[in-house]
């Protein structure tokens, strides 16, 4: 059964992943979405197909996200006695197992009490809206099953567990360096971009990733210059910016000799750590001079699962008293047109009814 699920994973799924990717409506709004959708996949697929390939067969997400999954749901038996048996469940907004399937999964297992807990540690309406949209739509229509009782964890980005667990693996990235010019490295923070027109219609990612970055520098003392700079941008509309790939340039041209590179955005290694920064953007900065080590992901760190249990266990107890979702998730984004948001977020509100 892992195996199986792991093989969906793997390089040929890259054009069903990618025509569900430019299908969403939530995160990319398309004319004639449902027929430029399908050709626009086509048409990328065997560009990242390739970089599938050169980073060994697939994307080790899946994997990642099962023994992060697995790890937590064990130590929240421990820490939480009166609500277990835990059980997680994945659902993927794009690739297998999706939604639908994970809807089937639950409704056959009679599950009656669901947390939806975001695995992106910071809120973007492109990321964790898009998968709260998707699970409202099939709430709604009854594929989890009747009286499931719902609440959200929707960001938690200056949890002090994540923090500490990103913080342990910058230092021993650092620790690579000589200890004599160890302080002179820069700390390079490196999130996925975003849209423009995503970010000035009000969206909360950008400021929730700098205060991720603001949090782990203060877990680090300050003990290095950092910059948060943004990367794998898509497509011809602008994004925010500095990019990555300009950013490790520009230190080079100022002298810059010694750079950590940091993902801050998502919780394993996937085809922007192992090919955008290990494969394209560390190989072309030691081109340029400089020497680039990169944090390792979170992936199976014990750290950051233990963090997931604490979180995941806060909420078990808050809820309890605050109710199913956060304040800061009711508001819309005050340049958001679509009306699904809104639906999604009174449901949600409602336990999932
Ligand atoms: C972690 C935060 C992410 C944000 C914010 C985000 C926004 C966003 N992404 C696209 C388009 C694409 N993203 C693709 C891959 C991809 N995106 C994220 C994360 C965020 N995206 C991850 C972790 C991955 C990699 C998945 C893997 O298995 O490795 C892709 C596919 C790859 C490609 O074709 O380049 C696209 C396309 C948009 C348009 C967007 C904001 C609106
Ligand atoms: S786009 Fe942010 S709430 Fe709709
Ligand atoms: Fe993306």
């Amino acid at each position: 059964m892992l195996h199986q699920l792991e093989k969906a994973q793997q390089v040929p799924e890259t054009h069903d992943f990618l025509k569900n990717l430019f299908l969403d409506g939530d995160l990319i709004p398309l004319p004639f979405q449902k027929y430029l959708a399908p050709w626009i996949a086509k048409r990328r697929t065997p560009q990242i197909e390739k970089q599938y390939e050169e980073i060994g067969g697939g994307s080790p997400i899946l994997r990642y996200t099962k023994i992060q999954g697995e790890g937590m749901a064990k130590l929240m038996d421990e820490l939480n006695p009166e609500t277990a048996p835990h059980k997680f469940y994945v659902a993927f907004r794009y690739a297998n197992p999706l939604t639908e399937e994970t809807a089937r999964q639950m409704k056959a297992d009679g599950v009656t009490r669901a947390v939806a807990f975001t695995q992106y540690p910071q809120y973007s309406c492109s990321t964790t809206g898009s998968s709260l949209n998707e699970l409202y739509r099939k709430g709604k229509a009854g594929d989890f099953g009747k009286d499931i009782e719902w609440s959200v964890i929707d960001r938690w980005g200056t949890h002090p567990g994540f923090i500490e667990a990103v913080a342990q693996n910058i230092e021993a990235a650092l620790a690579k360096f000589p200890e004599s010019s160890r302080s002179e490295t820069v700390l390079l923070f490196s999130a996925h971009s975003l849209p423009m027109s995503v970010v000035n219609r009000g969206d909360p990612y950008v400021l929730e990733v700098s205060a991720s970055v603001s949090a782990v520098m203060d877990r680090l003392g300050h003990s290095n210059p950092y910059r948060l700079v943004w990367q794998s941008q898509v497509g011809p509309s602008a994004w925010m910016g500095m990019q990555t790939g300009e950013a490790l340039k520009g230190l080079a041209r100022l002298g810059k000799k010694q750079v950590v590179l940091i993902p801050i955005a998502f919780t394993s290694d996937h085809i922007e750590t192992l090919y955008e920064l290990d494969l394209e953007y560390a190989k072309e900065a030691r081109e340029h001079g400089i020497e680039v080590h990169r944090a390792t992901s979170l992936n199976d760190s014990p750290v950051f699962i233990r963090a997931l249990a604490d979180i995941a266990t806060a909420h078990l107890r808050q809820t309890a008293k605050t109710g199913p979702t956060s304040i800061q998730v009711g508001l819309r984004c005050p340049g958001c047109k679509n009306e699904t948001c809104g639906a999604q977020k009174t449901w949600f509100a409602r336990g999932g009814r």
